[in-house]
Order: C-alpha cells, then sequence, then structure tokens
C-alpha cells in the first residue's frame, strides 16, 4: 500500500493519473456523440403527415389482427384480415337488368302456373281435375296445409264466378297465391340506424345460417355485393372454421366484389371467436354492414344450437345482430324445411333466403317455408353468378310462376 501511495506521489504516478483521466473523458464524448448521430440517422416522425408512406398491401396479403379483448365464453383469438386488394372490382349488373334475367329464370323454371291454368280453363271440371291441380300443388312443395286453402278458394270462386275465361282464371289463380305468398310480410332488410336511433351504433351485422350446401358463403358474397353497389362499406367474417375451404371460397368473393375478409389461421378455430373480431374489426373501421358466414354441418342438434347461440351471443356483446339470415335450399323441398326448422329453433331468424329456385319447379316452397317457420323470404338466389340473388318481391313472384 505504501508503495503504491509513493508510486502515485511521485512525477510518474501523477503523469499516469493524469493519462487514465484523459482516455476516460474521450470515451465519455465518443459515446455521447455516437448516440446524437444514430438518432439523426433515423429522425422518429412526431406528427401523422411525417410518417415514411407504407408500401401498398399485395392482394390476398393476410395480416395478423390484434388480439380480440378477452371474451368471457373461453373464445380464442387469433383471426387475420384477408385484405381484398386493389385489383380488378366487378361491377354488378344494373339492378333492371337482373330484375329481368332473374324473372325469365324462375319462369323457365316453374310450370306450376302453366300446368294450373290448364286445368282450370277446361269445360267442366271432374273430381279427376281437382285431384290434377291438387297434386300439382302439393309436387311444387306448396304444403298439405297451404293447398288445402288454395284449393278451397279455387273451388268456390270459379263456382261462384262460373267463369272459364283464361284471362279470368289466372286473374283468380293469381289473386290466390298472392294471399298466400302474404305480401304483406316485412321483408326488408334492416340494415341502416332505426330513424331517431343512435347512429353511432355501427356496423350493422348479418349472421347467414344454414345447412352446408344450402349455398350461405354465396349469398353471402352475393349479399356485400349488392350492399357495395348501394355504397355501403361491408366486411366479411368467415366464421365457418369447420373446412378451410369455406374461408379460402369467402375471400375470394371477398377480392371479387372489394370487400375484406376476417378469418381465422387454421381451421377448427372457434367460429365465435372469429365472429367477434369479424365485427369488433368492422367497428374499428367504421364499417356499415359485417356479414358472418357460419358453418351448417354439426354432429348434433345441440351442438349447432350451442354453437349458432355463442356466436351471436358473442356478437350482441359489441352491437345488436341485425338480421339472422336462414339460407335454404329450394331443391330440397320438405326434408331441407326439417332442418330449417332446427336453425330456425337455434338463431332467432329475422328472414329467409331461398336459393336455387332457378333450378327447382317446386316454388311453393316459398309459402310453405314462411307458414313452417313464420319468418318472410327476403331473398332468392337464381343461380350460382354474382348477380343471381334478388330482393323477393311477392307480385313478380307470382307472375312468374303462372306467366305474365
Ligand atoms: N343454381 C344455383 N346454385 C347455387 C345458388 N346458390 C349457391 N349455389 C351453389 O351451391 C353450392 C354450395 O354453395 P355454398 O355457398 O358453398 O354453400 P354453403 O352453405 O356455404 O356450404 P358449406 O360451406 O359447406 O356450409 C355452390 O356450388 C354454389 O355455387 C343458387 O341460387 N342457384
Amino acid at each position: 500500500m505504501d508503495a503504491v501511495l509513493s508510486l502515485l506521489q511521485s512525477p510518474v504516478g501523477i503523469a499516469l493519473a493524469v493519462l487514465v483521466a484523459v482516455a476516460v473523458l474521450a470515451l465519455v464524448v465518443w459515446g455521447v456523440r455516437r448516440g446524437r448521430a444514430g438518432r439523426d440517422e433515423a429522425p422518429l416522425p412526431r406528427r401523422e403527415e411525417e410518417a415514411p408512406e407504407r408500401p401498398p398491401r399485395a392482394p390476398e396479403e393476410s395480416i395478423p389482427a390484434e388480439p380480440a379483448p378477452a371474451v368471457d365464453e373461453g373464445v380464442p383469438a387469433s383471426p387475420t384480415v384477408a385484405q381484398a386488394g386493389a385489383g380488378a372490382v366487378e361491377a354488378p349488373e344494373s339492378v333492371p337488368s337482373r330484375m329481368q334475367r332473374l324473372r325469365a329464370r324462375l319462369a323457365g323454371a316453374g310450370t306450376i302456373g302453366a300446368t294450373l291454368l290448364g286445368v282450370l280453363s277446361r269445360a267442366d271440371l271432374q273430381a279427376a281435375d281437382w285431384e290434377e291441380i291438387e297434386d300439382t300443388l302439393l309436387m311444387a312443395d306448396l304444403g298439405v296445409p297451404a293447398t288445402e286453402r288454395l284449393m278451397g278458394a279455387l273451388r268456390t270462386r270459379v263456382k261462384v264466378e262460373g267463369t272459364r275465361d283464361p284471362q279470368a282464371v289466372r286473374q283468380i289463380l293469381a289473386e290466390e297465391l298472392l294471399a298466400l305468398v302474404d305480401p304483406a310480410m316485412d321483408r326488408a332488410l334492416h340494415l341502416d340506424p332505426a330513424p331517431g336511433g343512435d347512429a353511432r351504433v355501427r356496423p350493422a351485422t348479418v349472421l347467414m345460417v344454414g345447412v352446408n350446401g344450402t349455398g350461405k358463403t354465396t349469398t353471402a358474397g352475393k349479399l356485400a355485393r349488392v350492399l357495395v353497389a348501394e355504397g355501403k362499406s361491408v366486411l366479411l367474417g368467415a366464421a365457418d372454421t369447420f373446412r378451410a375451404a369455406a374461408a379460402d371460397q369467402l375471400a375470394t368473393w371477398g377480392a371479387r366484389v372489394g370487400v375484406d375478409v376476417v378469418r381465422a389461421d387454421r381451421e377448427g378455430a372457434d367460429p365465435a371467436s372469429v365472429a367477434f373480431d369479424a365485427v369488433r374489426e368492422g367497428a374499428e373501421r367504421g364499417i356499415d354492414v359485417v356479414i358472418v358466414d357460419t358453418a351448417g354441418r354439426l354432429q348434433t342438434k345441440t351442438a349447432l344450437m350451442d354453437e349458432l347461440g355463442k356466436v351471436k351471443r358473442v356478437i350482441e356483446k359489441q352491437v345488436p345482430v341485425s338480421e339472422v339470415l336462414l339460407v335454404l335450399d329450394a331443391t330440397t323441398g320438405q326434408n331441407g324445411l326439417r332442418q330449417a326448422e332446427v336453425f330456425a329453433q337455434a338463431a332467432d331468424v329475422t328472414g329467409i333466403v331461398l336459393t336455387k329456385l332457378d333450378g327447382s319447379a317446386k316454388g311453393g316452397i316459398v309459402v310453405s317455408v314462411q307458414r313452417e317457420l313464420g319468418v318472410p323470404v327476403k331473398l332468392v338466389g337464381l343461380g350460382e353468378g354474382p348477380d343471381d340473388l334478388s330482393p323477393f318481391d311477392p307480385h313478380d313472384f307470382v307472375n312468374a310462376i303462372i306467366g305474365e
């Protein structure tokens, strides 16, 4: 210790101490300069307009959505948003030409009217003729109660009015069919804020339910297109997580109509989680309408009810569900109707979409499904094309069936 002290007091020791102090000071100055230089190279933008432009996202690129806030139903959050991209978006067909084409297709499929008019115009209607009328109505899936009611009305009016004139008979048939279809039902899609209601309650939400293969995904895409054409902003939610192809199919529709799709990042994810995130994303972006597609295949009625119920509840944590659309394949007739009842019990259905009417001569299903489920047919699908979806108009429908 004494040796060290005497070294420090010596001229050599003092020179060494000065050298060490200078070296430490030089290091400190160098460090400070380096820090400043680093900040100068990459200045942080303070205001938004200073932010560097982000490169545009490639079409179909998927970006992970932010994790959803915990949903107390144990919903895992792992969806992604498939961007529609800036690719060419098809313009929808104009409404008049679409309606004309749809009518032509429906008329081509419906032979009910031609058969009925042919029989009703016969000179003297016998029991066999009335049986033929009854068979035609039943074959057209009108259902037993509606067939009986229509038969009763036709018998009475043809007898009382005593006419065989084809025009008059046609008029009677049109009036009676129209009464069965019930033009007084509210068939509008309620997607706008209620008059005087809170306009901030956005987005409006549409839940698509129904048996697999009925056309839910296709209808979701077609509906998105119709709404976009009306000037609404739309987001699709692929809550059919049962098979990855369903989400891909929806993403294809999204790209086609210029609408983003929120989807799970893996097959078999919780549908409620995707539905939740789609609506949350829609709310954050100020979207007008979020359409949520669901799966139709589940082992048991209870499992189906549980799943649909959960999807609906999870959406309602954020906004009310505006429309629950039950998609029904017109070609499946009374059988499809039985399955539809299960869905109607599971979710409070507000409207029916009757698809594949183009491939069915069974237009009577419109009447039976409304009677059985007590819910109006709001939309009809008349083909696989993007413009083959139309609002259901009772007058057009009856005219198409029996010919104008
Ligand atoms: N002819 C005709 N075909 C339709 C119509 N709507 C849907 N389709 C076809 O029906 C098939 C099934 O449609 P999807 O939309 O996949 O049915 P889905 O209910 O979503 O089926 P899952 O995803 O299995 O639950 C597809 O080939 C559609 O193109 C329609 O109105 N007319």
